[in-house]
């Protein structure tokens, strides 16, 4: 298994508040990474300096074993928290501006997505519901093609249904050459997807490890662990 995600002693301060101590960690192709902590422990900090949208304070992140630069933007995916939706603009107008913005877009699939998650690709975002904003957020992401995929909160305000569907949307992106990573505080809805988990907490990397070993081993769900650790 090849790392195509490689982080190191990556600390990040804004002004004196240190959200990322030292991090270490790499991410191996062909698995699905849940990046779990509360609220404040770090996680969309370290997704949006993988991302290149922040810079690290010191330390080094690699994908596809370069260092972080515009030129390694076209390797990653990145769905924000943040509504970044215009809302007065069409799905399909959506699909046209990502297309001007990534190369790697692919408007076909971005089409087929949106149906099949019951948007019409002729509603404006303003039409949508949260939940259909949620989906839609996932698919722009999705219909990228990138190796690595991350999904900051994407559960976030989502119904149980709408849950699923993202969740079944995610997977199915996922192949062996990609790696996807996910962060939540919802770790039950999260658990069944997850080849690996990362506990952040107070900037520092708590526990990580392969999933199923970490249940036998402890003998409990991912939940569980979780509440344990926080
Ligand atoms: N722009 C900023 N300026 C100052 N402090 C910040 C800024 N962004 C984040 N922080 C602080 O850094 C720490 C980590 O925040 P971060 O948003 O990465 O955590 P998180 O785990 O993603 O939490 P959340 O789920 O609330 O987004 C927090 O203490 C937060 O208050």
């Amino acid at each position: 298994m090849e790392n195509i995600l490689k982080v190191e002693e990556l600390t990040k301060k804004y002004f004196n508040k240190v959200a990322l101590d030292k991090v270490s960690i790499s991410f191996e192709q062909g698995k699905i990474y849940g990046l779990l902590g509360p609220n404040g422990s770090g996680k969309t900090t370290l997704m949006k300096v993988i991302a290149g949208l922040h810079k690290q304070t010191s330390g080094q992140v690699f994908v596809n074993g370069n260092p972080i630069s515009y030129k390694t933007k076209k390797d990653v995916a990145f769905m924000p928290t943040e509504d970044f939706l215009y809302p007065w603009m069409k799905a399909k107008t959506l699909g046209k501006y990502f297309s001007d913005m990534y190369k790697d877009f692919n408007r076909a699939k971005f089409i087929n997505l949106i149906e099949k998650l019951e948007i019409s690709k002729e509603n404006k975002v303003s039409e949508l519901s949260t939940g259909l904003k949620g989906r839609l957020k996932v698919a722009l992401a999705i219909a990228r093609d990138a190796s690595i995929y991350m999904f900051d909160e994407p559960l976030n305000g989502l119904d149980p249904i709408s849950r699923e569907k993202v969740m079944n949307l995610i997977s199915e992106a996922f192949n062996e050459n990609k790696v996807i990573i996910i962060s939540s505080h919802l770790v039950s809805e999260l658990e069944t997807y997850l080849d690996e988990v990362v506990f952040l907490k107070n900037g520092i990397i708590e526990l990580k490890g392969d999933a199923e070993s970490m249940r036998e081993e402890n003998g409990k769900s991912i939940e569980a662990l979780y509440k344990e650790v926080y």
